[in-house]
């Protein structure tokens, strides 16, 4: 695992946050003319200290999507080749696993999880033309039929219903911090459709801070902000590489007046959230629970997704001994998951081959 791929911690980020926000980084002229890293580099070789932090931070920027560039160096290429192969051996693809995870489901009631970009819909660069194909929701469709289906998503849960437009699922948006399921459904405890919002106090300065960001990055060509309700998305896959520390420094200087606020890191997206303790893994068991599985020992819980917020859901898995997380990528991560699979289309075969299998599933959801 090479350090580029290793996933940033919050506790990093947030001491990341506290140094940028003591580091006069770079002029902005410097900045302008698109010399940004480099004097940025320069000054904080003053401060081995704040550099470390710093570069930390711009290294996980580019670790969200690194760059591959298949080696043309024979050690290197075969060192890559290696690397994969001993990810493949722990990780290996839940398709050519599949028997094995039927025989798991045996008498078991499985309990599906899917994440949204990257896992359902390619990764584009435009966020609002992340469309999923009509084949891919008629798999999610035949799924749902069969298994409680959740879609649990960074994005704000309106808008990540109106890509899936399947209304028999529980959609938990804005990192989960928004939480519905499908009315009169009889796995529902008390019949009802769940709603939980913990961070419903947030929405004011939600807002806020998207406008004073959405004033503030314009200055930083490609860069957009996404307002995810209970959270905002700030792109830089449209920002040339030159000006992400300039981005990173226009959302620190805004984000220093809201010290309730946290930022953590997805693919090529920096994410600001309120500091409450909730995060996809929270949101999955809330969703057991209201599904009245919280103390089942037959039940399966599988969670597909590609990103950094999708461990905090593979580590619950593995905590609880119950079920597993599939990581959707095609190169080595750092990663909780216990299987891979390797894009979209992969995803959409596996679900294919689940309601296939789903004669296994006990409780004959
Ligand atoms: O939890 P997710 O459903 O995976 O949401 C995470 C973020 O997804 C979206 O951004 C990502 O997908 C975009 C469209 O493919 C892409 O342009 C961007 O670079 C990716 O980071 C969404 O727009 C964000 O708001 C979510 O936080």
């Amino acid at each position: 695992m090479t350090n580029q791929n290793a996933a940033v911690s919050e506790a990093q980020t947030m001491d990341i946050k506290v140094a940028m926000s003591s580091s006069p980084l770079f002029s902005s002229a410097a900045a302008s003319s698109g010399r940004c890293i480099t004097v940025y580099r320069r000054k904080l070789l003053k401060k081995p200290e704040t550099a470390q932090k710093i570069n930390a931070w711009a290294d996980s920027m580019r670790a969200s999507s690194p760059t591959r560039v298949k080696s043309t160096s024979p050690s290197r290429s075969h060192a890559q080749s290696e690397d994969q192969k001993s990810w493949m051996i722990h990780h290996p693809s839940a398709l050519e696993m599949f028997e094995k995870i039927m025989n798991e489901s045996k008498g078991k009631q499985i309990v599906m999880f899917l994440d949204y970009d990257g896992t359902l819909s390619p990764i584009v660069e435009d966020p609002d033309r992340a469309f999923m194909s009509d084949e891919m929701r008629a798999a999610v469709r035949e799924v749902a039929k069969h298994f409680p289906t959740a879609i649990v998503s960074g994005r704000c849960r309106d808008k990540v219903y109106n890509f899936v437009r399947l209304a028999e699922l529980y959609y938990a948006g804005s990192h989960g911090m928004d939480i519905k399921g499908p009315k009169g459904r009889k796995y529902n405890k008390g019949n009802r459709a769940v709603l939980f919002q913990p961070a419903s106090e947030f929405l004011p300065m939600i807002d806020e801070v998207c406008k004073i960001l959405s004033q503030k990055i314009k200055t930083t060509p490609g860069a957009r902000v996404e307002n995810n309700k209970f959270c905002l998305s700030v792109h830089f896959r449209c920002v040339d590489e030159k000006r992400w520390a300039q981005l990173a420094q226009q959302v620190e200087e805004v984000l220093n007046d809201y010290p309730k606020l946290r930022l953590t890191q997805g693919r090529k997206v920096l994410e600001i959230r309120p500091t409450v303790k909730w995060d996809k893994g929270k949101a999955l068991e809330f969703l057991l629970e209201s599904l009245g599985f919280a103390n089942s020992d037959n039940i399966l819980p599988v969670y597909i997704g590609d990103d950094r917020t999708d461990e905090d859901a593979f580590k619950v898995l593995r905590k609880r001994c119950q079920g597993f997380g599939i990581l959707v990528s095609k190169f080595p991560k750092e990663t909780n998951a216990s299987y891979t699979l390797r894009e979209p289309s992969e995803v959409k075969l596996f679900l294919q081959r689940l309601v296939e299998g789903k004669g296994s599933s006990l409780l004959g959801y």
